[in-house]
């Protein structure tokens, strides 16, 4: 298996509509597509956007190659080839809106807007969702554990335990966008520029005949801040005072022993006990790292049991999401070209209200108060509005309950969506890694605590447009009809 083309990365259904637009000479016709998610994760007041460069490189290597149509041709379907030599010419020619890495995200705003003919945007729909809810999600677990601990050392340790290689880096990466300060995962390090770190297994200290034995020896091969791991025969009875004696034996060729690690038993008492031994012995510059099975809510438990723990290794319970593996984002037809050429709003009705779409092409405004510097609600509007670009009075209401409303004016409204692709060219300058945490940073000091905290945190205002509602709303009234 050595072919890395994602092009194919996508359900054949997508292929199928590609194909019978084809047939009819629909396949250039524009459609205009929103992404979205509905519900947020793990109980938290916000997501944390990640996967656009992912998808900005995939969008960017989209073709058709030999194998790719070699494969289509055997399909049951027996597409016509003159439509595989269609699609050896495939390239994406449309346009693409999304929000930053690193943007706070809140259910039913788009975070990405493609416009394109409908045969590109059919395309790419599974492979946008396929890295933006992963990202997105991770960067969301990754913020909350943050959270849990915000002036501690992070590292992400999950590469053994996450769903296959992919999901290992870029899960990497989403968790160093929230605030992670380093991966154990080698090739992400390689790939994007996060800190690599590590300890040792349980596996170094039995492959000696001695636990001080194996410390001394993998101080003497790492003496540059070598941390250890004292819990392979017993934390407080041998594991600590080894440690101990390897850290003095450091000092007296003029080196420091960086750490300790700790990855069984209770943490908060052993971490207590372990900190006393080492600031008993001299030694209060020796940190200590915990791991085992953390999460944000362990993490805050031994915080509040006092534990003196200074860095956290965060694995499987971050790389999986495990209290919510995805994220349910969709990607929804908002507007396709009519007779015209022009765009006609399109919806998708639902028994379930909140699965009813919201037709049209639209933007995203973050208002933000200018006093406080704080914002009060993101604002959906149609595209050709202008309100809200001038700064003009604007009604802010809850689509769910329209009755309850308020006017605004004097704000700084921040356009969320950034132009990406227009007409298949990368038109945005995609900013470092670093600059993508910088910015998430910036993101998180726009809003009140209120609205940031892990638990039951306040519902984040989400407003359509007056607009936008309106358009909704008569949609609704003609299918009605
Ligand atoms: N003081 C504490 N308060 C709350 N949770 C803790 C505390 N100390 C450890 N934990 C967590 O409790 C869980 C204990 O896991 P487990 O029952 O596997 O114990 P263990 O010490 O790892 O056992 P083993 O020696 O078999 O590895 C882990 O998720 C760990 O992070
Ligand atoms: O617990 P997580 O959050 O998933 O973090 C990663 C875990 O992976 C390692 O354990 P493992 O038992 O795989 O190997 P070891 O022999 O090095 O302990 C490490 O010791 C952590 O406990
Ligand atoms: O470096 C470590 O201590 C480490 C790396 C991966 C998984 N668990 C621990």
């Amino acid at each position: 298996m050595n072919n890395s083309n994602l092009t194919l990365h996508t359900d054949k259904y997508q292929i199928n509509m590609m194909y019978a637009h084809w047939i009819h000479g629909t396949h250039r016709k524009r459609a205009v597509f929103d992404v979205y998610f509905r519900k947020l994760p793990f109980g938290n007041g916000y997501a944390v956007v990640a996967g656009l460069e992912r998808i900005i490189d995939y969008i960017r290597k989209l073709r058709f190659g030999d194998e790719e149509l070699a494969y289509l041709a055997e399909q049951e379907e027996q597409y016509k080839p003159e439509f595989l030599e269609e699609l050896r010419q495939f390239r994406f020619s449309g346009d693409l809106y999304a929000m930053p890495e690193g943007t706070l995200a809140f259910p039913n705003e788009p975070l990405l807007r493609v416009e394109a003919p409908i045969f590109e945007a059919q395309l790419i729909e599974t492979a946008v969702l396929n890295f933006l809810n992963y990202q997105t999600l991770v960067a969301t677990k990754a913020a909350r554990v943050k959270q849990a601990a915000p002036h501690d050392v992070l590292l992400e340790f999950g590469t053994r335990r996450a769903q296959e290689a992919d999901a290992a880096i870029w899960g990497a990466r989403a968790a160093y966008v929230a605030g992670f300060d380093a991966t154990s995962n080698m090739r992400a390090g390689m790939l994007f520029g996060i800190p690599a770190k590590g300890t040792h297994a349980h596996a170094w200290v039995q492959s000696h005949d001695t636990e001080e034995e194996a410390f001394m020896r993998y101080a003497e091969a790492l003496p540059d801040g070598v941390t250890l791991l004292v819990d392979t025969y017993d934390t407080l009875k041998s594991g600590v005072p080894n440690a101990i004696r390897t850290a003095k034996a450091l000092e007296a060729r003029g080196m420091r022993m960086s750490a300790i690690r700790l990855d069984s038993g209770d943490l908060a008492y052993l971490s207590k006990k372990a900190r006393r031994m080492l600031d008993d012995a001299g030694l209060p510059y020796v940190k200590i790292v915990a791991s085992n099975d953390l999460d944000e809510h362990i993490i805050f438990n031994l915080k509040a049991q006092g534990a003196r723990i200074d860095v956290w290794g965060v694995g499987t319970q971050l790389i999986t999401a495990a209290d919510q593996p995805a994220l349910g984002g969709v990607y929804k037809m908002v507007a396709r070209e009519g007779e015209d050429g022009g765009l006609i709003p399109v919806i998708k009705i639902s028994g379930n209200p909140e699965k009813v779409t919201t037709p049209g092409a639209k933007d995203v405004y973050r208002i933000v108060n200018k006093e406080t510097g704080k914002a009060e609600a993101d604002y959906i509007c149609l595209k050709e509005e202008t309100d809200v670009k001038e700064g003009r009075r604007i009604k802010l209401f809850d689509p769910i309950h329209p009755f309850i409303h308020k006017y605004v004016e004097g704000y700084d409204a921040q356009p969320l969506l950034k132009e990406i692709f227009r007409g298949g060219e990368l038109v945005y300058d995609v900013p470092s890694l670093d600059d993508v945490r910088g910015y998430h940073r910036e993101q998180l000091e726009l809003f009140w605590p209120e609205y940031l905290r892990k638990l039951n945190p306040e519902t984040y205002p989400v407003d359509l447009s007056t607009a936008a509602w309106e358009l909704k709303r008569d949609l609704i009234e003609s299918y009605r009809k």
